[in-house]
């Protein structure tokens, strides 16, 4: 696993577009060596904010975005077409590019074939995982090139909340989650297991109210008190801030050059 490496930007526009066009070089990467790439995307306001700015990118253009498979690292469990719904939410980039529906894997809605049986639908999700994952992958999930996480105030990344029994799990890929802190309370969400599968784990935090959970997973305490913190890739760990949600950083873990 990786050692953890920040990047600060001036202010969470900054980041957006800086993000984004990581992604889309990232992306064009894979495309070019392997044929295909694979991105595990997040809900919440910065990952919101990256698909926006990757959906405006001219530079979207050299992505080929029928040979990209799209995942998601947690559900809101609700209705399709719900407002709250990352899936919903992430129409700002899917309605914009030509992406091939088959490969694109949005997670079971609570009134879709499941019902509101949310474990079922985690089944499935894992199910779909492991039926896309390759020899080369080792595991039971694929090694996506890139998963983002947005970063929540109180360090949860995807749905994994701090001392909840889904950041325990070690076994499955994919939980369903009863009783989150945040609404809604019924949740779907990949497992530390399945996140650190992926080569590259990008978290994602912007603004004040970021900034205590910044310092406290990059300290280390701990994946059970700081979900965060146990979010690591395989080949790296990029942690990409805002100023604002750098103010806590310890000086020593503060990069020397940010833009
Ligand atoms: O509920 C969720 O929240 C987090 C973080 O959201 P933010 O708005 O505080 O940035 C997000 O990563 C997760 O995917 C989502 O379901």
């Amino acid at each position: 696993m990786s050692t953890p490496q920040v990047v600060v930007h001036r202010d969470k526009e900054l980041m957006a577009r800086a993000a984004a066009a990581r992604l889309i070089t990232r992306i064009v990467d894979a495309q070019a060596s392997r044929g295909a790439a694979s991105v595990v995307l997040t809900g919440g306001r910065n990952g919101n904010a990256l698909l926006a700015a990757l959906a405006e990118s001219p530079a979207r253009d050299a992505v080929d975005w029928a040979r990209l498979d799209v995942w998601w690292g947690d559900e809101r469990f609700l209705p399709d077409g719900d407002p709250e719904r990352n899936v919903t939410q992430a129409a700002t980039l899917l309605d914009a590019v030509p992406l091939d529906p088959a490969r694109v894997h949005p997670m079971a809605a609570s009134d879709g074939p499941y019902g509101s049986d949310v474990e079922a639908a985690a089944e499935a999700y894992a199910a779909e995982l492991a039926a896309a994952a390759g020899p080369g992958d080792h595991g039971r999930v694929p090694a996506f090139d890139v998963l983002m996480l947005g970063v929540g105030p109180d360090t949860h990344v995807a749905s994994l909340f701090p001392e909840h029994p889904a950041v325990r799990e070690r076994t499955r890929t994919v939980v369903g989650v009863h009783g989150s802190p945040k609404p809604p309370p019924t949740r779907i969400s990949l497992t530390l297991p399945a996140i650190c599968a992926a080569h590259e784990v990008w978290l994602l935090a912007a603004g004040e109210d970021k900034a205590g959970a910044v310092a406290l997973a990059l300290s280390a305490p701990g994946e059970l008190q700081a979900p965060a913190s146990g979010a690591r890739g395989l080949s790296r760990t990029l942690w990409l801030l805002d100023r604002s949600a750098a103010t806590k950083l310890p000086r020593d873990l503060y990069p020397p050059a940010s833009s």
